[in-house]
Protein backbone atom coordinates (compact mmCIF):
# COMPACT_ATOMS: atom_id res chain seq x y z
CA UNK A 1 0.00 0.00 0.00
CA UNK A 2 1.38 3.53 -0.80
CA UNK A 3 1.71 5.80 2.17
CA UNK A 4 -0.80 8.08 2.60
CA UNK A 5 0.01 12.07 2.74
CA UNK A 6 -0.69 13.56 6.18
CA UNK A 7 -3.20 16.59 6.28
CA UNK A 8 -2.74 19.64 7.94
CA UNK A 9 -6.49 20.54 8.33
CA UNK A 10 -7.71 24.09 9.76
CA UNK A 11 -11.02 25.85 9.61
CA UNK A 12 -14.14 24.52 7.92
CA UNK A 13 -15.53 26.03 4.67
CA UNK A 14 -18.79 26.63 3.08
CA UNK A 15 -19.30 27.30 -0.37
CA UNK A 16 -23.12 28.41 -1.05
CA UNK A 17 -23.92 29.07 -4.84
CA UNK A 18 -27.42 30.67 -4.89
CA UNK A 19 -29.34 32.25 -7.72
CA UNK A 20 -32.11 35.30 -7.58
CA UNK A 21 -35.66 34.93 -8.61
CA UNK A 22 -35.69 38.61 -9.40
CA UNK A 23 -39.31 38.40 -10.28
CA UNK A 24 -40.52 37.40 -6.88
CA UNK A 25 -37.85 39.99 -5.64
CA UNK A 26 -39.19 42.96 -7.74
CA UNK A 27 -43.13 41.56 -6.49
CA UNK A 28 -42.03 42.37 -2.80
CA UNK A 29 -43.61 45.29 -1.26
CA UNK A 30 -41.35 48.16 -0.32
CA UNK A 31 -41.58 46.89 3.56
CA UNK A 32 -40.86 43.56 2.80
CA UNK A 33 -37.96 44.69 0.57
CA UNK A 34 -36.73 46.78 3.99
CA UNK A 35 -37.21 43.90 6.03
CA UNK A 36 -34.97 41.29 3.78
CA UNK A 37 -32.74 44.42 3.63
CA UNK A 38 -32.43 44.98 7.56
CA UNK A 39 -31.34 41.07 8.15
CA UNK A 40 -29.07 41.07 5.42
CA UNK A 41 -26.80 44.11 6.68
CA UNK A 42 -27.72 42.19 10.16
CA UNK A 43 -26.35 39.03 8.77
CA UNK A 44 -23.12 40.65 7.05
CA UNK A 45 -22.01 43.10 9.58
CA UNK A 46 -22.13 39.63 12.46
CA UNK A 47 -19.95 38.20 10.05
CA UNK A 48 -17.78 41.00 9.32
CA UNK A 49 -17.21 41.62 13.14
CA UNK A 50 -16.13 37.39 13.16
CA UNK A 51 -14.08 38.15 10.43
CA UNK A 52 -12.34 40.94 12.42
CA UNK A 53 -11.75 39.10 15.24
CA UNK A 54 -9.97 36.24 13.29
CA UNK A 55 -12.56 33.71 14.47
CA UNK A 56 -13.54 32.80 10.48
CA UNK A 57 -13.93 34.70 7.14
CA UNK A 58 -16.13 35.53 4.32
CA UNK A 59 -16.64 36.58 0.83
CA UNK A 60 -19.43 37.88 -1.05
CA UNK A 61 -19.17 36.99 -4.71
CA UNK A 62 -21.37 38.17 -8.19
CA UNK A 63 -20.99 34.93 -10.09
CA UNK A 64 -20.69 35.70 -13.78
CA UNK A 65 -22.79 32.97 -16.26
CA UNK A 66 -26.00 31.83 -15.27
CA UNK A 67 -24.43 28.69 -12.80
CA UNK A 68 -25.18 30.96 -9.80
CA UNK A 69 -26.17 34.51 -9.16
CA UNK A 70 -23.88 34.83 -6.14
CA UNK A 71 -21.78 32.94 -3.49
CA UNK A 72 -21.01 33.07 0.27
CA UNK A 73 -17.63 31.74 1.00
CA UNK A 74 -17.82 30.98 4.85
CA UNK A 75 -14.68 29.83 7.16
CA UNK A 76 -15.37 28.78 10.76
CA UNK A 77 -13.00 26.66 13.29
CA UNK A 78 -16.23 24.11 13.44
CA UNK A 79 -19.16 22.37 11.29
CA UNK A 80 -21.89 23.57 13.73
CA UNK A 81 -20.61 27.05 13.57
CA UNK A 82 -21.40 26.97 9.69
CA UNK A 83 -24.46 24.92 9.67
CA UNK A 84 -25.76 27.45 11.97
CA UNK A 85 -24.93 30.45 9.88
CA UNK A 86 -26.71 28.61 6.62
CA UNK A 87 -30.05 27.96 8.92
CA UNK A 88 -30.10 31.66 9.46
CA UNK A 89 -29.35 32.91 6.11
CA UNK A 90 -32.00 30.21 5.08
CA UNK A 91 -34.70 31.42 7.34
CA UNK A 92 -34.84 35.19 6.43
CA UNK A 93 -36.60 37.05 4.11
CA UNK A 94 -34.15 37.92 1.45
CA UNK A 95 -33.38 33.74 1.28
CA UNK A 96 -37.45 33.28 0.08
CA UNK A 97 -36.32 34.57 -3.19
CA UNK A 98 -32.68 32.79 -3.03
CA UNK A 99 -32.84 29.09 -5.33
CA UNK A 100 -29.78 26.76 -4.21
CA UNK A 101 -27.35 26.58 -7.31
CA UNK A 102 -24.39 24.81 -5.53
CA UNK A 103 -22.86 23.81 -2.68
CA UNK A 104 -19.25 22.46 -1.42
CA UNK A 105 -17.93 21.55 2.36
CA UNK A 106 -14.78 21.39 2.96
CA UNK A 107 -12.04 22.13 5.57
CA UNK A 108 -9.17 23.99 4.68
CA UNK A 109 -5.99 21.36 4.04
CA UNK A 110 -2.05 21.38 3.47
CA UNK A 111 -0.32 18.08 2.86
CA UNK A 112 2.74 17.04 4.23
CA UNK A 113 4.67 16.89 0.59
CA UNK A 114 6.37 19.71 1.07
CA UNK A 115 6.68 20.06 4.42
CA UNK A 116 9.74 19.73 7.32
CA UNK A 117 9.62 16.63 9.33
CA UNK A 118 10.91 19.23 12.31
CA UNK A 119 8.51 19.79 15.24
CA UNK A 120 4.97 20.01 15.39
CA UNK A 121 3.69 22.17 12.27
CA UNK A 122 0.59 22.98 13.44
CA UNK A 123 3.16 25.46 16.14
CA UNK A 124 4.21 27.42 13.30
CA UNK A 125 2.93 31.06 12.97
CA UNK A 126 2.95 30.93 8.90
CA UNK A 127 1.11 27.46 8.75
CA UNK A 128 -1.74 28.91 11.61
CA UNK A 129 -2.26 31.74 8.93
CA UNK A 130 -2.47 29.24 6.23
CA UNK A 131 -4.99 26.85 7.82
CA UNK A 132 -6.63 29.64 9.14
CA UNK A 133 -6.63 32.32 6.17
CA UNK A 134 -8.13 35.93 6.05
CA UNK A 135 -10.28 35.74 2.89
CA UNK A 136 -8.15 38.19 0.71
CA UNK A 137 -9.67 41.67 -0.23
CA UNK A 138 -9.40 40.86 -4.37
CA UNK A 139 -11.38 41.99 -6.96
CA UNK A 140 -12.09 38.69 -8.44
CA UNK A 141 -12.64 35.14 -7.09
CA UNK A 142 -12.95 31.75 -8.87
CA UNK A 143 -13.39 28.22 -7.61
CA UNK A 144 -13.86 24.61 -8.77
CA UNK A 145 -13.79 20.88 -7.57
CA UNK A 146 -11.27 18.54 -8.38
CA UNK A 147 -10.00 15.21 -7.75
CA UNK A 148 -6.75 12.52 -8.30
CA UNK A 149 -7.51 10.19 -10.96
CA UNK A 150 -7.98 6.95 -10.05
CA UNK A 151 -8.01 4.86 -12.97
CA UNK A 152 -5.88 1.73 -13.71
CA UNK A 153 -2.40 3.01 -15.04
CA UNK A 154 -3.00 6.20 -13.61
CA UNK A 155 -3.54 6.38 -9.86
CA UNK A 156 -2.65 9.03 -7.99
CA UNK A 157 -3.38 6.80 -4.66
CA UNK A 158 -0.83 3.82 -5.89
CA UNK A 159 1.84 6.14 -6.64
CA UNK A 160 4.60 5.82 -3.98
CA UNK A 161 5.54 8.61 -1.69
CA UNK A 162 8.38 10.29 -3.61
CA UNK A 163 6.73 10.12 -6.71
CA UNK A 164 3.93 12.14 -5.56
CA UNK A 165 6.16 14.63 -3.30
CA UNK A 166 8.52 15.47 -7.21
CA UNK A 167 4.82 15.89 -8.72
CA UNK A 168 3.53 18.16 -6.32
CA UNK A 169 7.14 20.23 -5.98
CA UNK A 170 6.68 20.86 -9.28
CA UNK A 171 3.15 21.91 -8.97
CA UNK A 172 4.08 24.17 -6.36
CA UNK A 173 6.78 25.58 -8.35
CA UNK A 174 4.44 26.82 -11.31
CA UNK A 175 1.96 27.74 -8.27
CA UNK A 176 5.22 30.03 -6.53
CA UNK A 177 5.79 31.64 -9.83
CA UNK A 178 2.27 33.34 -9.45
CA UNK A 179 2.85 34.89 -6.05
CA UNK A 180 1.64 38.19 -5.57
CA UNK A 181 -0.52 37.84 -8.82
CA UNK A 182 -2.85 34.63 -7.01
CA UNK A 183 -3.78 33.54 -4.04
CA UNK A 184 -4.99 29.76 -3.46
CA UNK A 185 -6.70 28.46 -1.30
CA UNK A 186 -7.14 24.68 -0.81
CA UNK A 187 -9.87 23.03 0.84
CA UNK A 188 -9.57 19.08 1.42
CA UNK A 189 -13.53 17.28 1.11
CA UNK A 190 -12.53 13.77 0.67
CA UNK A 191 -15.73 11.98 2.87
CA UNK A 192 -17.31 15.31 3.10
CA UNK A 193 -18.20 16.08 -0.11
CA UNK A 194 -18.56 14.58 -4.10
CA UNK A 195 -15.15 15.61 -5.19
CA UNK A 196 -11.64 15.57 -3.19
CA UNK A 197 -10.57 19.13 -2.87
CA UNK A 198 -11.99 22.64 -3.68
CA UNK A 199 -9.47 24.86 -5.05
CA UNK A 200 -10.76 28.91 -4.74
CA UNK A 201 -8.36 31.48 -6.56
CA UNK A 202 -8.55 35.11 -5.74
CA UNK A 203 -6.93 37.56 -8.33
CA UNK A 204 -7.37 41.25 -9.01
CA UNK A 205 -6.98 40.44 -13.31
CA UNK A 206 -9.56 37.96 -14.02
CA UNK A 207 -7.49 36.67 -16.71
CA UNK A 208 -4.69 35.13 -14.39
CA UNK A 209 -7.04 32.48 -13.48
CA UNK A 210 -7.02 31.43 -17.12
CA UNK A 211 -3.38 31.76 -17.40
CA UNK A 212 -2.71 29.65 -14.14
CA UNK A 213 -5.08 26.91 -14.79
CA UNK A 214 -4.00 26.45 -18.45
CA UNK A 215 -0.32 26.44 -17.72
CA UNK A 216 -1.06 24.01 -15.03
CA UNK A 217 -3.02 22.07 -17.45
CA UNK A 218 0.73 20.86 -18.96
CA UNK A 219 2.33 20.20 -15.16
CA UNK A 220 2.09 16.03 -14.85
CA UNK A 221 0.38 16.43 -11.47
CA UNK A 222 -2.48 18.28 -13.33
CA UNK A 223 -2.31 16.66 -16.56
CA UNK A 224 -2.35 13.20 -15.85
CA UNK A 225 -3.76 13.13 -12.47
CA UNK A 226 -6.09 15.97 -12.47
CA UNK A 227 -9.89 15.71 -12.92
CA UNK A 228 -12.29 18.72 -12.56
CA UNK A 229 -15.96 19.88 -12.16
CA UNK A 230 -17.58 22.31 -12.70
CA UNK A 231 -15.75 26.06 -13.06
CA UNK A 232 -17.58 29.39 -11.09
CA UNK A 233 -16.34 32.77 -11.64
CA UNK A 234 -17.17 36.02 -9.81
CA UNK A 235 -16.29 39.32 -8.65
CA UNK A 236 -15.64 39.90 -4.71
CA UNK A 237 -18.81 42.45 -3.31
CA UNK A 238 -18.25 44.43 -0.23
CA UNK A 239 -21.50 43.67 2.00
CA UNK A 240 -22.99 46.98 0.85
CA UNK A 241 -22.41 46.84 -2.82
CA UNK A 242 -24.23 43.44 -2.68
CA UNK A 243 -26.97 45.08 -1.13
CA UNK A 244 -26.93 47.98 -3.76
CA UNK A 245 -27.29 45.56 -5.97
CA UNK A 246 -30.46 44.19 -5.47
CA UNK A 247 -31.59 48.07 -6.06
CA UNK A 248 -30.39 48.47 -9.13
C1 LIG B 1 -0.78 30.35 -6.30
C2 LIG B 1 -0.81 29.16 -6.79
C3 LIG B 1 -0.52 27.84 -6.16
C4 LIG B 1 0.50 27.48 -5.32
C5 LIG B 1 1.65 28.35 -4.80
C6 LIG B 1 0.32 26.09 -4.99
C7 LIG B 1 1.20 25.34 -4.20
C8 LIG B 1 0.87 24.07 -3.74
C9 LIG B 1 1.70 23.27 -2.88
C10 LIG B 1 3.09 23.69 -2.40
C11 LIG B 1 1.02 22.10 -2.60
C12 LIG B 1 1.52 20.87 -1.78
C13 LIG B 1 1.59 21.10 -0.32
C14 LIG B 1 0.31 21.64 0.28
O1 LIG B 1 0.35 22.82 0.65
O2 LIG B 1 -0.68 20.93 0.34
C15 LIG B 1 -0.25 22.19 -3.24
C16 LIG B 1 -1.25 21.23 -3.12
C17 LIG B 1 -2.36 21.23 -3.94
N1 LIG B 1 -2.67 22.11 -4.96
FE1 LIG B 1 -1.68 23.81 -5.39
N2 LIG B 1 -0.81 25.62 -5.63
C18 LIG B 1 -1.35 26.66 -6.37
C19 LIG B 1 -2.46 26.66 -7.20
C20 LIG B 1 -3.21 25.51 -7.40
C21 LIG B 1 -4.19 25.34 -8.44
C22 LIG B 1 -4.54 26.36 -9.50
C23 LIG B 1 -4.72 24.08 -8.31
C24 LIG B 1 -5.73 23.42 -9.23
C25 LIG B 1 -5.00 22.49 -10.21
C26 LIG B 1 -5.24 22.82 -11.63
O3 LIG B 1 -4.58 22.22 -12.52
O4 LIG B 1 -6.11 23.65 -11.94
C27 LIG B 1 -4.11 23.47 -7.18
C28 LIG B 1 -4.44 22.22 -6.69
C29 LIG B 1 -3.81 21.67 -5.58
C30 LIG B 1 -4.28 20.48 -4.92
C31 LIG B 1 -5.52 19.69 -5.30
C32 LIG B 1 -3.39 20.21 -3.89
C33 LIG B 1 -3.47 19.02 -2.90
C34 LIG B 1 -2.85 17.83 -3.56
C35 LIG B 1 -2.67 16.64 -2.67
O5 LIG B 1 -2.57 15.53 -3.22
O6 LIG B 1 -2.65 16.76 -1.43
N3 LIG B 1 -3.17 24.33 -6.67
N4 LIG B 1 -0.30 23.37 -3.96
Amino acid sequence: MAEAAETLDGWYCLHDFRTINWTEWKAFSSAEKQEAIAELNQLFSDWDLNHQVHEGSYGIYSILGQKADFAFMLLRPTMEELSTIETQFNKSKFAEITEPAYSFVSVVELSNYLGSKNGDPYAHPLVQKRLKPTLPDMGYFCFYPMDKKRQYGDNWYMLPMEERKNLMRSHGQIGRSYAGTITQIITGSVGLDDWEWGVTLFANDPLQFKKIVYEMRFDEASARFGEFGPFYVGLHQSPDAFIQSLSL
